[in-house]
């Protein structure tokens, strides 16, 4: 599969003097599932930020789908940030109603994606009667409706307790499986990197740039017995190993 994000020789540098990025060259192929993982402060939102066209590098190249189209690239951030006054279904719609779609006419799209997120029967709730996981599904619906190429995923579901965490990664795997965007996702969970991902890049704290990269090779669709076995925990190890060598905090290590 040919690159569709790439970053080459990528520095970044703030205004306040701080060297965020290093050298950051990463790529992400068509379809591909690759997760970020790192210490706090180590760039992980910028790469994010800087895929999606919201900010620029000082020096070196960016190719994403976003600097053409940003109707190809959809974030979705730890806050779930649905609108509290408007209804599940409003809140889906709102990509596709900023596009010039009417209601009518996004209405089976809408019902679609809430439905791939396990919210089907939801659509007339409002965000402050939904729990925090259905919050989180509410948000994916609203990145998945415009059927991006690209998702770009800032720790998504750091907040939620670990089974709802175990359930939104099994049905976020379900939906990249039938939509296939190509996905960046950020944590700072080893277990969740590899059950997730298929290419698992460590990153080092400040300036930013990755230190490892960590194939996991293993087939989807991928069950909890994949959670229960070596080749899983021989993955998290090699992570934790390739962290460890960080001298990252002992938290920041196996949160
Ligand atoms: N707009 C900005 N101006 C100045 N410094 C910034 C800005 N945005 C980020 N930084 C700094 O750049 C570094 C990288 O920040 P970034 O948010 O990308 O890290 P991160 O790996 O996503 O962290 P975390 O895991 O805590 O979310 C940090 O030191 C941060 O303070």
């Amino acid at each position: 599969m040919p690159a569709l994000i790439s970053l080459k020789d990528v520095h970044k540098q703030f205004a306040t003097g701080v060297v965020a990025l290093q050298q950051v060259s990463i790529e992400v192929a068509e379809q591909e599932f690759v997760s970020l993982l790192g210490p706090s402060g180590c760039g992980k939102s910028t790469i994010l930020r800087l895929v999606a066209g919201l900010d620029r590098p000082s020096s070196g190249q960016i190719m994403s789908p976003a600097m053409t189209s940003a109707a190809d690239t959809a974030f979705v951030f730890q806050d779930a940030t649905l609108m509290p006054w408007a209804s599940v279904f409003d809140n889906v719609w709102l990509p596709l109603r900023l596009d010039g779609e009417s209601r009518s006419a996004s209405e089976a799209r809408v019902l679609d994606a809430l439905a791939r997120v396990g919210l089907k029967g939801f659509e007339k709730a409002f965000p402050a009667e939904l729990s925090g996981g259905m919050r989180m599904r509410a948000s994916i619906a609203r990145a998945l409706v415009t059927r991006p190429r690209v998702m770009l995923m800032d720790e998504p579901f750091a907040a939620l307790d670990e089974f709802t965490r175990h359930k939104l990664n099994d049905d976020l795997l379900a939906c990249w499986q039938a939509q296939r965007f190509a996905t960046l996702f950020v944590t700072h969970s080893v277990l969740e990197s590899v059950f997730l991902s298929q290419r698992v890049l460590v990153m080092g704290p400040r300036p930013g740039r990755v230190v490892a990269e960590v194939v996991i090779d293993e087939p989807y669709p991928r069950s909890a017995s994949f959670r229960e076995s070596p080749r899983y925990h021989a993955a998290c190890a090699q992570l934790n190993l390739a962290l460890a060598s960080l001298h990252a905090p002992v938290d920041q290590v196996v949160r």
